[in-house]
């Protein structure tokens, strides 16, 4: 396939592919094309895409030439009239010959998309491109606004309000950047370090993000670190399932300062990658970030062969778990860049009866239609968060899918209780299922390691500060019903106007660390008497509902009542339960099809 249709497929995926574009591309392992070539053709046609739009409209070269969709025209035509080495297509190429036919026609209509823009030379254009302001008139509101976190491994957030973000205004609330034009940035309450923009400005070139300053991540993804919450006393901290980097870098972000002002710190951050291919990108990300130094990378290696009792983890403290999950809660085209398509102009009998154009079908003509294909396609896939497609075309495929994922999470989140001097965990997802969530909270707080152990869960009250303050919380029907357990969950949904992707965190504490790593039962029952307290000192933070509680309190007539202000309710396809759990991530006789996203 050439690399003008790869670069066409993946701009016109579905909505529920999910992704930005870069993760679009980079996760693909089937491309033929270089990616970087993929993603250069792909974000270039598409700020150009207004003016293309108009030039292959004029030029007619729609209807003249059957091979071009309106995709490829716009590709085609982009790089023969603006990128230096032409179609890169051999001579005699199909595609190459339909448009080079036309060179002058199109060359014309640019210089008079140029002309009435009224900019005299090619250069002066492109300048108007690049600074967005051909884009300046549409000033819609995004879905989502752009989440940028401070770097504070590199800079400070003082810092990049007077560089990076110098002459924007600050905007009072998260929807205050939304609007496209908006030149504002908004800085989050409950993240330190966290700053809102539109997503419409360019960041991609400044500086501070290609020198590693400023980290794009959406608010919700950053909860996990900041929840984790590593001190130096915690030792040792593994991310299990670390690429692209976003929380692995966090967290050292985070480590270094807890560690102000103690001098030297001496905590090793264990980055674990199972995928061999990610794991350069976490290598690339962590060097950028500049935790390099001491964050020791496992590229390749699966966690759940890690054996916990080795010497090299006897001082791991804190873990964090953001395994592969259904990615229902990524936010779909709103990472994309937006394509203005052409239309083909239509033959209509004039009314003399002669043969006469129509004017061509209009952009929301256009849009409309991918609407529809895109809705039609909402029940086809499901994409994991690290870019797995799996055909899902009936609940039971789903439940099944559900399943294996699960039964996954809860496999990991177990491995991770039996490492011996572990006291904090944060177990995450990028997705909206109670399956994937809740579900899996509950059955590992009733497992036997997590009851040997002393795991409990963290309750609301002991959380970080930021995440205490955070409103939306678990949902308590797939929480056994316990609204205490829902209240220490924590949940982000997409669309309710916090700007958040959909996403799922829950804490896991123990108080007492003995040398065998089996926690004294009666210590735990100790501890467990400020369960489900409002408010508790900032240093206790890490205390919650302990596993032999929620045992209890499953055997109890009486039960919590579940959490009555909840802004989360449960999709109908989270109402399945599950019986028995099995490994593996695809469902019994479910082919994956790798790499489709
Ligand atoms: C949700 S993504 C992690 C995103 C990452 N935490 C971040 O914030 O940038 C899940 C990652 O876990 C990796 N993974 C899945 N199973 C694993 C295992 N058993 N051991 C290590 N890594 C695993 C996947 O390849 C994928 O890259």
């Amino acid at each position: 396939m050439s690399l003008y249709y790869e670069a066409a497929e993946i701009l016109t995926a579905p909505s529920n592919a999910g992704g930005s574009l870069k993760s679009r591309i980079f996760s693909r392992k089937d491309l033929k094309s270089q990616p970087s070539q993929i993603y250069a053709l792909a974000i270039e046609t598409s700020k150009w895409s207004p003016i293309l739009k108009e030039v292959v409209e004029n030029a007619d070269i729609l209807r003249l030439e059957r091979k071009l969709s309106p995709i490829l025209s716009i590709l085609l035509v982009h790089d023969l009239l603006l990128a230096k080495r032409g179609v890169a297509l051999p001579a005699v190429h199909g595609l190459r010959t339909a448009v080079e036919r036309h060179r002058g026609r199109l060359q014309a209509e640019l210089t008079k998309a140029r002309i009435q823009r009224k900019l005299s030379t090619i250069e002066a254009l492109k300048s108007h491109i690049e600074t967005g302001v051909e884009n300046s008139a549409d000033d819609s509101e995004a879905p989502y606004p752009r989440w940028v976190r401070i770097n504070t491994l590199k800079t400070t957030l003082e810092d990049q309000l007077d560089t990076t973000f110098k002459g924007y205004k600050r905007a009072k609330n998260v929807n205050a950047v939304r609007q496209r034009t908006s030149k504002r940035v908004y800085i989050d309450e409950n993240i330190p370090n966290l700053v809102a923009v539109s997503p419409s400005l360019d960041l991609v070139k400044s500086d501070a993000y290609k020198n590693g300053e400023i980290i794009f991540q959406d608010k919700a993804s950053c909860f996990p670190a900041y929840l984790l919450d590593p001190l130096p006393q915690d030792g040792d901290i593994i991310d299990t399932c670390s690429a692209p980097g976003n929380k692995t870098t966090h967290i050292a972000a985070i480590v270094l300062s807890n560690n102000a002002g103690q001098g030297r710190y001496e905590q090793t951050i264990h980055a674990f990658e199972k995928n061999k291919g990610r794991a350069e990108t976490l290598e690339k990300m962590v060097k950028v970030a500049g935790c390099d130094a001491w964050t020791k990378l496992h590229p390749g290696q699966d966690f759940l062969k890690v054996d916990p009792t080795a010497a090299a983890y006897e001082k791991v403290g804190a873990l964090l778990l953001d395994p592969s999950c259904s990615g229902s809660g990524i936010v779909g085209r709103d990472d994309m860049p937006k394509l203005h398509l052409p239309a083909v102009k239509q033959v209509t009998p004039t009314a003399n009866g002669k043969k006469g154009f129509s004017k061509p079908a209009t952009l929301s003509d256009d849009t409309r239609k991918r609407k529809r294909e895109d809705k039609q396609n909402l029940l086809d896939v499901m994409v994991d968060d690290d870019g797995v497609v799996t055909a899902v075309n009936t609940d039971d495929e789903l439940r099944a899918r559900l399943e294996a994922l699960s039964a996954f999470q809860l496999e990991l989140l177990l491995h991770a209780f039996a490492f011996p001097a572990a006291k904090k965990i944060a177990y995450s997802t990028c997705s909206v299922h109670a399956e994937e969530n809740e579900m899996v909270v509950w059955k590992a707080l009733q497992s036997p390691v997590a009851r040997e152990r002393g795991w409990r869960l963290l309750g609301r009250g002991e959380q970080v500060s930021g995440l205490r303050g955070w409103e939306v919380r678990g949902v308590g029907e797939a929480a056994g019903g316990d609204g205490r357990v829902a209240e220490a969950c924590i949940r982000a949904n997409k669309g309710d106007g916090y700007g958040t992707m959909g996403f799922f965190l829950a804490g896991f504490v123990r108080d007492s660390v003995p040398v065998d790593g089996v926690v004294d039962k009666s210590d735990a029952e100790k501890k467990g008497d400020n369960v489900g307290t409002a408010m508790v000192k900032e240093d206790d933070e890490w205390r919650g509902i302990i596993a032999e509680e929620v045992m209890a309190e499953e055997k109890s007539v009486t039960k919590f009542e579940p959490v009555k202000k909840q802004k989360t309710s449960v999709p109908a396809a989270e109402k399945h339960s599950f019986g028995k759990l099995r490994t593996g991530l695809v469902p019994k006789g479910k082919k994956r099809k790798k790499g489709k996203a």
